[in-house]
């Protein structure tokens, strides 16, 4: 493809070329360059891309797009090199990737919202291969696929660029459905501008990240972009109805704006009312009305409200049109868990059960205990903590939950990551000042096992499927699961 091709992916582009040539790949690391690559130089969250122009040059680069005003690189290039400013150049990467990785799946759904996008996106992929469907999911949990396809990098959104590849090659292995999580990070930073979504769904907006969005508004605006920018008006969009209020206007207002037609699930959905949930030892029995019909009761598998909210997101989202909802919903009994999301993960001789749940945001902890409160008859005990080099301001949030909604608290060390451990642990304490604190996790959730008497849950959260525990720049091999079921001789 020629460079003045890629450059007309975006409207008005104002660059005179003295020499426009053949681009084969992008970059957006000097270190991946190679010859007849269009190299962008971003502007990072840490680093300036255009710091890395000489190596980039060094290892071929045919052309350059630099974020950064071409006045202040003070690098020299060879006559007639093709560089060019570009403010944002993040949305035309995006573009240009999707446009040299090759056709995309028919089918892709993207699902944002600060708790609920991997798990919406799992049940999505079973729907549709319970429909009979080659399906994919993508995100935090990796690339979920029967075709044989190296995965992406370890992100929930993947850069644009392995983006764009993974879907080229899932489309060439015949796999036309594709659910993937739309995080703030891959929003904001433009990840998904190429990807050609069909539908999007909205699972709910409290409190993450504001580390890097700042304020809640700018978290928010990074969020809605999936229905303002991204889906196109004739695409599918489905949203949980019961989310913070602020949310549902901002959603209902784009999408009138745009001529999209809203699904709404929850309590307060329309399309898809959640009418009653009962707690069943295995699962709950959900009573629903679709588009104002009710229909025979449920059976669901999966344990908690938001289990429940997750699978009505992902079953709005995978209808064609409404004649074929009933057959949709005919498939939720055949749903099964995702890894690590209130996952049962041990049960005790005395009757006595621990859960692996990857709650690591106040709301999240939240909807863990009061989903498995009516599941004991016992008493509720948390074994936490939280990441470092993330949002601060969540810690104490998340010991004032712990603190009012669990029998025992014990914090514990989750990801420290960079930071000193002892300090998150005292954030979170400040808060729940009854807490038991053991830093060491294995240690803690011994801890939390021995506590265990007849009736009882443990619910060992943050983690959920992780494999590790990142300490500084280590990562120690580390499973909740695993972890419990040695402690507990079952494994
Ligand atoms: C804060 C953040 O989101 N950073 C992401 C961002 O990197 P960045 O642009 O800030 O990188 P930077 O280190 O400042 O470097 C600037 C530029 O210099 C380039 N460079 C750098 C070094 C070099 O030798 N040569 C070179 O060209 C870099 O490739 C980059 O283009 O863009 C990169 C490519 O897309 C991402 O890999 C990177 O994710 C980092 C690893 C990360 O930890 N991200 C997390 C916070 C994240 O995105 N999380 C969300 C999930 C959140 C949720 O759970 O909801 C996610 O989607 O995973
Ligand atoms: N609909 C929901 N409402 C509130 N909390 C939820 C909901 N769905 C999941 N959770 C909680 O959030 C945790 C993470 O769920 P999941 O992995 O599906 O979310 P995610 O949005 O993909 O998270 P991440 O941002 O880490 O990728 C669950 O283990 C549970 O504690
Ligand atoms: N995607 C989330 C995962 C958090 C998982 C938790 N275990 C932690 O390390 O904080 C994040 O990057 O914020
Ligand atoms: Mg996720």
């Amino acid at each position: 493809m020629r460079l003045s091709e890629i450059l007309h992916l975006i409207p008005s582009p104002t660059a005179q070329l003295a020499y426009d040539p053949d681009i084969y790949s992008v970059a957006i690391n000097s270190r991946t360059v190679q010859k007849q690559t269009l190299f962008f130089a971003l502007k990072g969250t840490h680093l300036n891309g255009a710091d890395y122009i000489p190596q980039a040059l060094t290892n071929g680069a045919d052309a350059i797009i630099s974020e950064t005003p071409i006045s202040e690189i003070t690098h020299s290039f060879p006559d007639d090199f093709p560089i060019l400013y570009l403010a944002n150049a993040k949305h035309l990467l995006a573009l240009a990737a999707s446009q040299l990785a090759g056709p995309q799946p028919t089918s892709i759904a993207a699902i944002t919202g600060t708790n609920g996008k991997s798990s919406t996106a799992e049940f999505l992929r079973q729907l549709w291969s319970l429909q009979g469907k080659n399906a994919a999911s993508l995100g935090t949990l990796g690339l979920i696929t029967n075709a044989n396809i190296p995965p992406p990098p370890s992100l929930t959104t993947p850069d644009s660029i392995s983006l764009a590849n993974t879907l080229a090659l899932l489309a060439k292995n015949n796999v036309q459905h594709v659910a993937l999580e739309a995080s703030s990070h891959g929003l904001e930073q433009h990840r998904l501008d190429g990807v050609k979504i069909t539908a999007a769904g909205f699972s709910n907006l409290t409190r993450d990240h504001l580390d890097y969005h700042k304020t809640i508004e700018a978290y928010r605006n990074a969020k809605t972009r999936l229905f303002a920018d991204l889906l196109p008006h004739t695409g599918i969009a489905a949203i949980n109805a019961d989310m913070d209020p602020q949310t549902v206007r901002d959603l209902t207002h784009i999408a009138a704006n745009r001529g999209i037609k809203l699904r709404s699930v929850g309590k307060r959905g329309t399309s898809l009312r959640l009418i009653h949930h009962q707690p069943t030892p295995s699962g709950q029995t959900i009573t629903l009305a679709l588009n104002g019909e009710e229909l025979a009761p449920i059976d669901l598998p999966l344990p908690g409200l938001f289990q429940a909210e997750n699978a009505l997101l992902a079953a709005a989202m995978c209808w064609e049109n409404d004649n074929t909802a009933y057959d949709v919903l005919k498939l939720l009994p055949s749903l099964t868990g995702v890894r690590g999301r209130c996952e049962r993960a041990v049960e005790l001789s005395n009757g006595a059960t621990a859960y692996v749940d990857y709650a690591h945001t106040p709301d999240a902890l939240e909807h863990v205990l009061a989903s498995l409160r009516p599941h004991t008859t016992g008493r509720l005990i948390v074994v936490f903590g939280a990441g470092g080099d993330r949002d601060r301001g969540k810690r104490p949030l998340m010991g004032d939950v712990a603190s009012k909604m669990a029998d025992i608290a014990i914090i514990t060390d989750d990801n420290p990551r960079s930071e000193d451990p002892t300090l998150i642990r005292a954030e979170i304490k400040a808060a729940c000042p009854d807490a038991i604190e053991i830093a060491d996790r294995r240690a803690a959730i011994a801890a939390g096992l021995d506590a265990l008497q007849a009736g009882d849950i443990l619910v060992v959260a943050g983690k959920g499927h992780e494999q590790g525990q990142t300490v500084g720049q280590t990562v120690l091999p580390f499973d909740d699961r695993q972890v419990l079921r040695e402690l507990a001789g079952v494994a």
